[in-house]
């Protein structure tokens, strides 16, 4: 059995690991921290894990209990982990970080797109981005992951085929995404009530979002060289999901792109690619930790239109953390991640 800590059990994020590690047969969660509530039973806070964490509550973060575990999470805002992550590796604790703080490489850029310096650049050299279908061996001998983000997810995941085969125009990558609002969290803000985000849909952050340098340093890296991006993401009334819609101009209109995508994810448990001429669905994924992608290219011209679609609290983030914690400690991929998506 892997002992597994949580750090913020009471975001989504955190809810959402308890959930499916109820499933794992091979993961036992010990210790769940939560500051505001600790010393209230797990179950008392989330009537759907009855029964399944008889026992276990909310306790304050401390770095003995969790240094106990084999692994610990962070499913925490930005800054929690780069605070504890060394004194646990220290203990000899594995850490997988479903926060942003060790996905970029470069801690000045990390600096400028999340305000604040970084916490602990040390660490960076180390750290190993949990995307499976790209680092899977570097995931199996980490000590340190960082978890993608969810539109990164859904977007590499997208581009990367076109990206590694060096088809597309990388000058111009346009990817337009919808997030639902579960995407900003559980803490209370105006910008996620019922009445300001059902019935209605809006770009944000066209400037400049944090997803931005992340995105781009996946592309670059499977495409060999620096890219052109434009990054909208847009809020939806919807509770979970990414639709990402992604676009590229093909260098060379001869290939069966379908084909292309096949070959690349044929190995992939997680992602499906759809058959030509495909729509994937959000709700096709909610629940599961699944990346459903088709490709198109219509009236066979020169532009490629991708569709890609995740839950983003299950691939990406609770489910991709769980998929690489399996890696790590050398388990069935699928433990713990077996759940179809739910229609309707
Ligand atoms: N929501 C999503 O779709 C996705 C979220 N993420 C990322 O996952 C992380 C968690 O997000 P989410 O689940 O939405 O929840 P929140 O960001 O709302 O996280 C809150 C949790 O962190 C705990 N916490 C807050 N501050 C601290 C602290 N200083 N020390 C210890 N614990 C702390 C809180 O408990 P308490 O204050 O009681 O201790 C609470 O349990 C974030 O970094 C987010 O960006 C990643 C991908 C997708
Ligand atoms: C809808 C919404 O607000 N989405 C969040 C991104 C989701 C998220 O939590 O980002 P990480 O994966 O980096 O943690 C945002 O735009 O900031």
């Amino acid at each position: 059995m892997v002992k597994v800590g949580i750090v913020g059990g009471t975001g989504y994020t955190g809810v959402e690991l308890l959930r499916l590690l109820a499933q794992h047969p091979q993961a036992e969660v010990v210790v769940i921290t939560s500051r505001s509530e600790a010393g209230l039973a797990v179950a008392d806070m989330y009537p759907n894990l009855r029964g399944h964490y008889d026992g276990l509550a909310f306790s304050v973060p401390d770095i003995k209990t969790l240094g106990a575990c084999d692994v610990v999470f962070f499913a925490t805002p930005h800054g929690v982990a780069h605070a504890l992550a060394g004194e646990l590796l220290a203990a000899g604790t594995k850490v997988i970080d479903l926060s942003a703080d060790f996905r970029l490489q470069d801690a000045e850029e990390w600096a400028k797109w999340y305000g604040q310096p970084h916490g602990a650049p040390e660490l960076l050299d180390e750290a190993v981005y949990g995307l499976p279908e790209v680092n899977r061996e570097q995931i199996k001998k980490a000590r340190l992951i960082a978890v993608p983000g969810c539109y990164p997810t859904a977007t590499q995941l997208g581009f990367l085929p076109l990206l590694e085969a060096g088809l597309a125009d990388t000058s111009r990558l346009i990817a337009d995404c919808k997030s639902g609002v579960s995407g900003a969290g559980r803490g209370a803000a105006v910008g996620s009530l019922y009445s300001e985000t059902s019935e209605s849909m809006k770009a944000y952050a066209v400037k400049g979002h944090r997803h931005l340098p992340e995105i781009r340093q996946g592309l670059r890296r499977a495409a060999g060289k620096d890219v052109g991006l434009t990054f909208v993401p847009h809020l939806t009334p919807m509770i979970r999901g990414i639709h990402s819609t992604l676009y590229a101009t093909v260098v060379d209109r001869s290939v069966d792109l379908q084909a292309l995508f096949e070959k690349r994810y044929a190995n992939e448990p997680f992602v499906d690619v759809m058959p030509a001429g495909s729509h994937p669905e959000t709700r096709s994924v909610r629940g599961a930790n699944v990346c459903r992608i088709a490709v198109h290219r219509p009236q066979d011209g020169d532009l490629v239109v991708v569709l890609s679609v995740i839950d983003n609290l299950v691939k990406g983030a609770s489910g991709q953390a769980v998929q690489n914690m399996n890696i790590l400690f050398g388990l069935d991929e699928r433990f713990g991640l077996s759940h179809a998506g739910m229609l309707p």
